[in-house]
């Protein structure tokens, strides 16, 4: 709980922080029971896709996109993938907006009631080995209407590295060259405004 603080957050109204608080456990029991299902899918007997997200930063944001109405002319939010490791993504409403690009196109994902979108970021992508992979995506705003959306994304590392899991390695070449969290967050840093992913400097 070292990164933790609820005085960042608006104190009206006056149950929001109680509630945010309540909101953070559950998404983290969530995020851990989807690690555990990953992990179990590429082969990670010991778990170590869970350790690695077990206690470490975990934050939250809320994103308001106002209608547009020239949707066409501007961006929601810029084409990009999730640098961190995994992003939860609740939608509080059934506006459209969020696009994933594939093969070179871009395709909507449309809000379904009471589910989470799961977004793969790219420490998670490096951490299996590039199994799962990170994934491209804007938001357009609405013509009309307003979107709103919650996201919750946590780190992860391997004893502070980002790095392919140990465990991975024993069968298999690692995709990625290993650094550590803060030389990784700073290369992010850097890296946006020069329009480039700072994962792609890490492939091997
Ligand atoms: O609000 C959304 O639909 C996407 C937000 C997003 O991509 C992000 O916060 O990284
Ligand atoms: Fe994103």
């Amino acid at each position: 709980m070292a990164h933790y603080h609820p005085y960042l957050w608006p104190t009206n109204p006056p149950a929001f922080r109680d509630a945010l608080a309540t909101y953070l456990t559950e998404m983290t029991k969530l995020a851990r029971r989807l690690l555990g299902f990953m992990a179990a899918d590429i082969g990670d007997e010991d778990e170590e896709l869970v350790d690695a997200f077990t206690g470490k930063r975990q934050s939250m944001a809320m994103h308001y996109y106002p209608s547009c109405p020239c949707p066409d002319k501007v961006l929601g939010i810029t084409p990009h993938t999730d640098g961190l490791g995994l992003t939860l993504l609740l939608h509080l409403d059934d506006t459209p907006g969020l696009q994933i690009k594939k093969d070179g196109r871009w395709y909507p994902v449309l809000p379904l009631p009471g589910a989470y979108l799961v977004n793969v970021g790219d420490i998670l992508d490096v951490l299996t080995n590039g199994a799962y992979r990170s994934v491209e995506h804007r938001v357009i705003p609405d013509a009309r209407r307003g979107r709103t959306t919650v996201v919750f994304v946590e780190e992860g590392t391997v004893g502070g590295m980002v790095a392919p899991l140990p465990g991975l390695l024993k069968e298999q070449e690692p995709r990625y060259r290993s650094i550590e969290l803060d030389e990784y967050v700073k290369g992010i840093l850097k890296a946006i405004p020069e329009g480039i992913r700072f994962v792609d400097t890490l492939k091997v």
